[in-house]
């Protein structure tokens, strides 16, 4: 379960069910699940069975919600569906889209698993769900229907319809688009691979056609999921404001990173106000999610995401005739806390001294650790007008003094930028900082390790930090 650190923060699922107790409660669940040599409760992956009556079970536990997957029809895996919503959920919170929020769902499938859960998580939500397969169509009423939300969500055919959604957008307003596009090519060449784990704990790589029940319809489009979201991209540009926010999820990383490239060149040229992309991670599965807007009011760019970091720990070894404090763990663990409280005023850090090392868990979303250089520049300024008699009210009030330049100028805007995405972090859990830092022993050395942590936005703030540390520990 590489990924599930990576899940989106609010998602119930980083914390694996255990299927143990799901099977003394769901009989039906209990039908699909074994013991392994050591008593432990499994189910086999490769069982569309046991994959659908999971995704049922769970939906009634978590959600209260009842739902009939047909046979040959695909199964739609929770905790990935689940970040997908939660990421839009703070898209929204991040353009301060609150009330009236009118959804369509593209290909909702025979679950309607977007509309369902996305309307139970938050009461105020209304969706438009399309699809095309007749299967689907028929599950996915019935689904809202028993469900007692067929006031929230109507089921739309869109079979016999050339367009994807733009003919569902005349005279209406809506707050988003979503999708779970139909992904394979119909040349069947496409090699769309997932890693699973096998009851015995192995990574096999397996296609993923031979594993789903999806049907033609579900799992095929000409061009594959590249081309559908291209179409959709063409009919945004016909619908453009009359949507506020634009979402796709994406199965390949191929297609992702095309698709981001051309956002980019939209955004270059100046036919798009601003994009978004993420990471959904699931077990061994990864996906991608990408949001455009054409309303400059919503800065998708500065939006919180979820990117799975692969970080190298940064090393460092410190000075044993370090000045600062004494050379021993205790002394150095406590100059660190005082630097994070006193100096970069982080409050969010715990730290935990153990017995051999000190471990900190850091989260910021204010750079305070940068331009510490022009900072103590400007303190000696200071303080050597204030020994000429020279008034210095006018420079601290406009912020600038002879010797600034542009990049000062710039950096005065990035920090505010930051502080106020702080406000927004809040509600999402990314932070500008997530980083971890031990102080312990190597041989005779004392050495302090950083590390890039999940809900961090980028890795170079954990080096900014360490440059700071190394600066301070001399
Ligand atoms: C990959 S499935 C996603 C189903 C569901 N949303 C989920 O995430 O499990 C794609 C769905 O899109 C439907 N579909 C394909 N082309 C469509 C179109 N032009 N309009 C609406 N639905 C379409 C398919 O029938 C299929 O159910």
């Amino acid at each position: 379960m590489a990924f599930n650190q990576f899940m989106h923060p609010r998602n119930i699922y980083r914390q694996k069910p255990v299927y143990e107790q799901l099977a003394r409660e769901y009989s039906d669940f209990a039908n699909h699940v074994y013991r392994d040599e050591k008593g432990k409760v499994h189910i086999d992956y490769g069982d569309i069975g046991a994959l659908r009556s999971l995704t049922q079970t769970l939906l009634k536990k978590d959600f209260h919600l009842n739902v009939q997957i047909p046979e040959q029809r695909l199964v739609p895996t929770l905790p990935m569906r689940l970040n997908y919503i939660l990421w839009i959920e703070d898209l929204l919170e991040h353009c301060r889209l609150c009330y009236q929020i009118k959804a369509i769902d593209i290909g909702t499938g025979s679950c309607a698993i977007f509309p369902l859960l996305a309307t139970t998580l938050n009461p105020e939500w209304r969706f438009i769900a399309t699809e095309i397969d007749p299967i689907n169509l028929d599950y996915a009423n019935k689904n809202v229907q028993n469900n007692n939300l067929n006031n929230r969500i109507t089921i739309y055919d869109n079979h016999n319809i050339d367009t994807i959604f733009k003919h569902l957008v005349q005279n209406c307003h809506f707050t988003f688009v979503m999708t779970n596009p139909p992904f394979f090519d119909d040349t069947f060449n496409d090699s769309f691979e997932d890693i699973a784990t096998k009851p015995n704990g192995h990574k096999t790589s397996f296609h993923w056609r031979k594993m789903n029940s999806a049907s033609t319809d579900e799992a095929i489009c000409d061009g594959g999921e590249l081309a559908f979201i291209k179409r959709i991209m063409d009919e945004s540009f016909q619908t453009k404001k009359s949507i506020d926010l634009y979402t796709v999820m994406i199965g390949r990383k191929k297609t992702f990173l095309e698709l981001k490239c051309l956002l980019k060149d939209m955004i270059e040229n100046k036919t798009l106000a601003s994009f978004a992309h993420t990471e959904l991670c699931q077990g061994n599965t990864k996906r991608w999610a990408l949001a455009w807007t054409f309303d400059d009011r919503y800065q998708l760019a500065n939006s919180p995401k979820i990117i799975h970091l692969k970080s190298k720990p940064l090393i460092h070894y410190l000075n044993p005739n370090m000045k600062c404090c004494d050379y021993d763990i205790q002394s150095i663990g406590n100059f660190i806390e005082n630097l994070l409280l006193n100096d970069l005023h982080i409050e969010q850090f715990q730290m935990i001294k153990l017995n051999k090392r000190i471990e900190f868990d850091i989260k910021s979303n204010e750079a305070n650790w940068k331009n510490q250089r022009r900072k103590r520049r400007e303190k000696l300024l200071q303080e050597s007008m204030k020994t000429m008699h020279i008034d210095t009210d006018v420079f601290i009030a406009t912020g600038k003094r002879p010797l600034d330049n542009d990049q000062n100028n710039g950096d005065g805007q990035n920090l505010k930028k930051f502080s106020q995405s702080n406000e927004l972090c809040k509600v999402n859990l990314t932070y500008l900082l997530h980083c971890s830092l031990i102080i312990k022993r190597d041989k005779q050395d004392i050495v302090i390790k950083m590390e890039t942590k999940e809900m961090s936005q980028n890795k170079s703030a954990t080096y900014e930090l360490l440059q700071y540390f190394k600066n301070k520990l001399t």
